[in-house]
């Protein structure tokens, strides 16, 4: 049982939530952005071209571990939701986050990565914590939960992001002190090896549930909250002098404006996302960047950080199931 702490990156707005974790040995500590939505630890290392590594950022150097081993003819690549990509060759080695070691964990080192992980100075990888299905080295490794899961008292991990302050990924235990009131779970169906669940309904401000199963995925790695068009509408309709800017391609709004809640339904019990959280940024003095926006084309809602840094999410693998609590 162990927990990691989660630092919020490009702090003002929590773009991004990166925890250290130790590879190799001696051990080499890299900040990497768990990510519940992709099912990949990859890493910047000693192959990633230097042009694409930013001045200061910790790369993995496998020449310098006694325990890495090439995973012979293994190679990986991934694009994410936002068209960022990388790719590269596999090695295994240890791996300790907090207080969990895994001996052998397959740790893909980046021998390309896109633009955006080429600007992006604050990470050093991700580390993927979907199912084991959505892994993309070929052939196919295990995820580090997939390899610590034995190990844990119980099979599962929880989320306690939090808005511009660091939160903590707990392993194998729940931490009763992270929320207030009750833990309301659902199943997961891991259609597409995501943790995707249905919510029951939603209520925008202090206005009466809308009930309508809306199909969603809780993903770490998202920083917004990905809503279908209808919803989005409504929501930036009571939001006075808001817009969608072209510009952006996002719904903007007044800063000096606190929009409302919004919230969504486990069941019955009701989950809130307070109006405060969702300024992902100024984009001028007096325009900021709405945290919710459209899912666009696709097919599940994505509940990202916005969402999530608002909640206490339990992330069970033994049913498949998901919990979440105010806090
Ligand atoms: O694919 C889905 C799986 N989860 C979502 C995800 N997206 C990223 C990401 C992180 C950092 C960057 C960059 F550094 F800015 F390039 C880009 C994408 N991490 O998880 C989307």
């Amino acid at each position: 049982r162990d927990t990691v702490v989660a630092t919020p990156a490009y702090s003002y707005y929590d773009k991004e939530y990166l925890c250290a974790v130790k590879i190799g040995t001696p051990p080499q500590t890299l900040p990497l952005d768990f990510d519940t939505g992709s099912a990949d630890l990859w890493v910047f290392s000693s192959e990633t071209p230097s042009s694409s590594v930013s001045m200061g950022k910790a790369i993995y150097n496998p020449k310098n571990s006694s325990t890495a081993k090439l995973v012979t003819g293994a190679t990986w690549a991934l694009t994410y939701g936002d068209g960022s990509s990388s790719s590269g060759d596999v090695y295994t080695d240890n791996v300790t986050i907090g207080g969990l070691n895994v001996a052998a964990q397959a740790v893909e080192s980046a021998q390309k990565v896109s633009s955006q992980f080429a600007g992006d100075t604050a990470l050093s990888g991700l580390l993927g914590l979907a199912f084991g299905t959505a892994n993309q080295v070929k052939p196919a490794v295990k995820t580090f939960f997939d390899n610590i899961r034995p190990a844990l008292p119980l099979p599962i991990f929880t989320v306690n992001l939090k808005k511009g302050a660091p939160g903590s990924y707990n392993f194998g235990y729940i931490d009763t002190t992270q929320y207030t009131g009750a833990l309301t779970y659902t199943p997961v169906t891991p259609r597409y090896s995501l943790w995707e669940f249905g919510i029951s309904g939603f209520s925008i401000g202090t206005a009466i549930k809308n009930s309508t199963v809306i199909d969603a995925v809780a993903d770490t790695g998202t920083s917004l909250l990905l809503l279908p068009l209808s919803i989005v509408k409504a929501y930036y309709a009571q939001i006075a002098g808001s817009s969608y800017s072209t510009n952006y391609g996002a719904y903007v709004y007044p800063c000096n404006i606190t929009p409302p809640d919004f919230n969504f339904y486990i069941g019955t019990a009701k989950q809130v996302v307070p109006g405060r959280y969702m300024n992902y940024g100024y984009i001028s003095n007096t325009q900021c960047y709405g945290g919710i926006q459209s899912q666009g084309t696709l097919m599940f809602s994505l509940f990202g950080d916005i969402a999530l840094k608002a909640q206490f999410v339990v992330f069970d693998a033994s049913v498949p199931r998901i919990g979440w609590a105010n806090k």
